[in-house]
């Protein structure tokens, strides 16, 4: 099969630069009419029609967002995003995926050149560490994801319910003895407001906290849950499904039985290796649906920002 033809190739044969065929493309001024002519037949003679997405890529396409992920490996996001695409597929949009590794320095980067492409509007996959001034002029181009910022629009997790609603059901349950493995509070969302919630909730119910913090990752749940484990503890709340699969697969490994397992995030592989775990749908797909319509209608038109909270609850 004959390589398909880039934007290159064609100012090559027309013997003209590639912004000259980007002009004719886009149908701009600035060319005359017999440069027009000679590119637009070797377009036309070998049936050249740039992909969207290439389009896109290049800045070419007229209506491009942008998506900035905090990680590409990110269940929980890959999920947000793959429910924002069709919405912005079907109003036109070319949507470009970026990652910042919660590197500020990174999203101040990534937006720079997006300012520079002229891009139309951005997701932002928020975290602790970034300040509005780092955003500023993109106030009504840009929603951010999982993390409030009263300057911007945002879609966040009710992280703290979805702590009680587990707390509700252990102890319906009738467990006491409830540990917890969370992440470190530098993360304000998956850190701070659900260790929090934890805590809250013990000192409430006059339960003793057995906690233990670290990352994101399955290693972190694998390596901390034998800190919680004191004596008599029956059930562990793990900050994320992510964490709840390496504390199941520590538990797995050792032949410990007995700990009832709580997951938030709903993961579907957590519950398919192992099916006895609790979690909590926290409704990334309806966050990424809701920052997609959001982003949509400010584009559009001069709308309000909006501060979303997608409500929790208990999965089957
Ligand atoms: O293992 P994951 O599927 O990645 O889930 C872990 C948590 O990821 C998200 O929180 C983290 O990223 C946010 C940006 O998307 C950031 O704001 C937050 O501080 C990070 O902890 C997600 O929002 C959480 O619900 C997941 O539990």
């Amino acid at each position: 099969m004959q390589n398909r033809l880039t934007i290159n190739d064609i100012a090559r044969l027309c013997g003209v630069g590639k912004s000259t065929v980007s002009r004719v493309l886009n149908n701009e001024g600035n060319v005359s009419p017999q440069t027009r002519e000679r590119v637009l037949a070797v377009i036309e003679q070998h049936n050249f029609s740039p992909s969207k997405s290439a389009r896109a890529m290049r800045g070419f396409s007229d209506k491009i967002v942008a998506i900035i992920v905090s990680r590409l490996d990110s269940p929980s996001e890959n999920q947000a995003v793959r429910a924002m695409l069709p919405l912005f597929y079907q109003q036109g949009y070319d949507p470009i995926v970026m990652e910042s590794q919660f590197s500020a320095a990174r999203v101040e980067e990534h937006l720079q050149v997006l300012k520079q492409r002229n891009i139309d509007g951005v997701v932002l996959f928020g975290f602790t560490g970034l300040e509005p001034a780092m955003l500023s002029g993109w106030q009504n181009k840009l929603v951010m994801m999982a993390r409030a910022m009263p300057q911007f629009s945002s879609v966040c997790y009710d992280d703290a319910g979805a702590v009680r609603l587990l707390m509700n059901k252990l102890m319906q349950q009738g467990h006491q003895k409830i540990g917890f493995i969370g992440v470190s509070p530098h993360d304000t969302t998956t850190g701070q407001l659900r260790f929090e919630a934890y805590q809250a909730y013990c000192a409430e119910h006059q339960l003793t906290p057995r906690m233990a913090l670290g990352e994101l990752n399955y290693q972190s749940g694998f390596d901390l849950i034998a800190q919680v484990l004191l004596p008599g503890t029956d059930a562990v709340i793990c900050a994320s499904d992510t964490i709840a699969l390496g504390a199941e697969k520590y538990l797995q490994q050792q032949n410990i039985t007995g700990i009832q397992v709580c997951g938030i995030g709903n993961h579907p592989l957590l519950k398919f290796l192992f099916p006895k775990t609790f979690s909590v749908e926290l409704g990334y797909g309806t966050g990424g649906e809701a920052a997609a319509r959001q982003l949509l209608t400010q584009l559009g038109q001069p709308a309000p920002l909006q501060q979303i909270i997608i409500p929790g609850q208990l999965a089957d």
